[in-house]
């Protein structure tokens, strides 16, 4: 039982995955896209942190962990072109047209702005997803994956709760899977009035809403003996 926002949820570990969203350099480090786009990402190590103490959790308690990667090629061609609203709403996109020196790098395959950050590395039986617009379900192998695991609840970390935590927790609550987000392990991309209303948007129509510390206590796990 998950101690939650609106009420407490029943899940269990072989029908649960942790969804582990866009912890990317881009998103989480200075000098990353949203950083070099004008976005606060001063306060994303505590968030860090606390991702790395529920995917922890999760791989102790069997649950599937799932990485999600955010970008495209480095010619983007996957980004779309000027008949995508992506072209026009990215602001890697905007940011790289405006500062044609960084073409190539943000969020681009295979540059360090793609790479997830050094605290949060995959282990043998983690998935990592590739997946090229904000929610994890459009145009990657997320769906079938989790049908042919079993698993229809997600518990959703990364970066941004606004965007891509939300978009991918969205489209799940339509294909019938169940979405709890673990607030202290996510960041919002902008003020802070955004995680606030995606977090409410969350526990009040879409899913919802635990933390990192009530996940570890309904699997058994101990984060401060783990980390001693
Ligand atoms: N990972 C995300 O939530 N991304 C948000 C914005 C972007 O990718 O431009």
């Amino acid at each position: 039982m998950l101690t939650a926002r609106p009420e407490a949820i029943a899940f269990t570990p072989q029908q649960t995955a942790l969804i582990v969203v866009d912890m990317q350099n881009a998103y989480a480090s200075q000098g990353g896209y949203l950083d070099l786009a004008g976005f606060d990402v001063s306060a994303t190590a505590p968030v860090i942190a606390n991702i790395k103490v529920a995917i922890a959790a999760a791989r102790a308690a069997g649950i599937k962990v799932i990485f999600f990667q955010n970008g495209w090629d480095n010619q983007y061609v996957e980004a779309g072109g000027a008949g995508s609203p992506n072209f026009h709403k990215s602001n890697a996109l905007k940011t790289m047209r405006k500062r044609p020196e960084l073409m190539g790098k943000l969020l681009a395959k295979g540059d360090w702005d793609y790479d997830l950050v050094d605290e949060l590395r995959p282990q043998p039986g983690d998935i990592v997803l590739p997946k090229p617009r904000y929610s994890g379900f459009f145009n990657t192998q997320l769906d079938s994956l989790l049908r042919s695991y079993g698993i229809h609840h997600l518990v959703f970390t990364g970066i941004a709760t606004n965007v891509c935590v939300e978009s991918t927790l969205r489209d799940g609550f339509f294909l019938e899977y169940f979405g709890v987000v673990l607030e202290d392990a996510t960041h919002q991309a902008g003020p802070e009035f955004a995680q606030n209303a995606a977090i409410y948007n969350i526990e009040t129509f879409f899913g919802w809403v635990s933390s990192v510390r009530n996940f570890c206590d309904a699997v058994g796990y101990d984060a401060k003996q783990n980390a001693a």
